[in-house]
């Protein structure tokens, strides 16, 4: 018999909760992980082929991301089963009849990730009142219109170049996957001098040695067209963008795209993981071993969750930029000393930072992964 405790450790998750309704055709998945520090954010995907434990493995990372970011929030995620880039009309069907089936489950806080933007999470908020991410015209920061997340991987890089032996002027980066992550870090990179030669999305992979204009990428890609139609470039199948040879690889796509089967393609001084479990543990391992420098995850892209939570408390988005670029330079920092230290592999120590944080909020708690006092949530 399957066993459906099977992803629960001391840390969670707390709830795991599968979402049906025939009449629009929804099927859904949330799983809120570990809630001691205040309600769950955490953004949800749309996606045709996302399991279970996948959406367990995302939140897990929100967890974490929010525990080392400082946040009074736990961990989530959700998953709705569908092509991402259907009929917006057909999309909004799913997305309210989600939001409404989860209208009562408050210790969630709808955000946007893959496949969901701002104009999704204003839905959210018109239906159930609670998303954040949301359009400026009703009080929101628009996370991924800004590049909240670019900007902190911008700064997370800026204090990883310390531990390099290369300058930002005139780095070469490479970038899988061109949407509300990849374009932003390119963006912010290459306004610190870094230039952008390889860049990939789901139709191909697109290279210029000489290296592309980004305002020029975005709008073609705004336009409906793929990397590979940049004129000049040129054009690969999309697992090309591995092989690139390059300072910087940002991965900003979909998870576990780089594993022990393929890893020792990777031709690379620096990883910024932009995407969340982009790499598995092992791959990461022989990455360290080879002296790679890799800022795993829930380090380097926690600029979307930081914005997502200074949101929800009415900040700006000035203070937003602000309170990013703090805490992503002072985990980076914290992280790489404790890898200078011990000679751990960095997820391994920001591992250890992070449970630490969950563990003592835990100790508040008497249920160790939730609270039910009235108005935690
Ligand atoms: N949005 C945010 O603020 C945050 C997002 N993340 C993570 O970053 C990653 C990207 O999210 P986000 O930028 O929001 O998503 P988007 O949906 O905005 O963009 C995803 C991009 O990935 C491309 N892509 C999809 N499949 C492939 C593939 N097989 N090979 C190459 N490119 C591919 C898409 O291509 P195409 O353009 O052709 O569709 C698109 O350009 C996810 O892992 C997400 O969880 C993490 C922290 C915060
Ligand atoms: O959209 C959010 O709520 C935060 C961003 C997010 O989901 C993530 O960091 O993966």
């Amino acid at each position: 018999m399957e066993d459906i405790f099977r992803f629960a450790d001391e840390l969670g998750p707390t709830k795991i909760i599968h979402v049906y309704e025939p009449s629009v055709g929804l099927k859904g998945v949330l799983v809120v992980d570990n809630v001691a520090a205040g309600p769950s954010i955490g953004g949800v995907r749309m996606a045709p082929d996302v399991s279970t434990e996948e959406c367990f493995r995302l939140a897990r990372a929100m967890t974490l991301k929010n525990a080392v970011s400082g946040l009074p929030h736990g961990g989530g995620k959700a998953v709705i089963y569908g092509d991402p880039k259907m009929p917006q009309e057909n999309k909004e069907k799913l997305i309210r009849a989600m939001a409404s089936s989860l209208r009562e489950v408050r210790e969630y806080i709808f955000g946007p990730d893959m496949g969901t933007n701002e104009q999704c999470m204003a839905v959210v908020k018109d239906e159930i009142g609670r998303a954040v991410g949301l359009p400026r015209e009703i009080g929101g920061i628009p996370l991924d219109e800004i590049g909240a997340t670019g900007w902190g991987i911008s700064h997370a890089a800026d204090v990883a170049l310390d531990y390099c032996d290369f300058d930002m002027k005139g780095a070469r980066i490479v970038v899988q996957g061109f949407g509300a992550v990849g374009k932003h870090a390119a963006r912010f990179l290459s306004e610190k001098g870094a230039v952008l030669i390889g860049v990939a999305d789901s139709r191909g992979t697109a290279y210029k040695l000489e290296g592309f204009d980004i305002n020029k990428l975005i709008h073609l890609k705004e336009n409906g067209m793929s990397v590979g139609d940049y004129p000049g470039a040129k054009v690969l199948d999309p697992e090309a963008v591995i092989d690139i040879e390059c300072d910087i690889w940002i991965p900003a796509a979909r998870p576990d795209i780089i594993h022990e089967d393929n890893v020792h393609r990777l031709n690379t001084k620096l990883v910024l993981e932009g995407a969340n479990i982009p790499i598995t543990h092992e791959a990461e391992k022989y990455l360290h071993e080879k002296g790679v420098l890799c800022i795993p995850d829930f380090i380097a892209n926690a600029g979307g969750v930081i914005c997502a939570a200074m949101e929800y408390r009415g900040a700006c988005e000035a203070a937003a930029f602000q309170a990013i670029e703090e805490k992503l330079r002072c985990n980076t920092r914290e992280m790489l000393e404790g890898v200078a230290c011990s000679g751990m592999i960095p997820r391994d120590v920001a591992m250890e930072i992070a449970v630490k944080r969950v563990k003592k909020a835990m100790g508040h708690r008497r249920w160790s992964l939730f609270s039910s006092a009235p108005g935690f949530v």
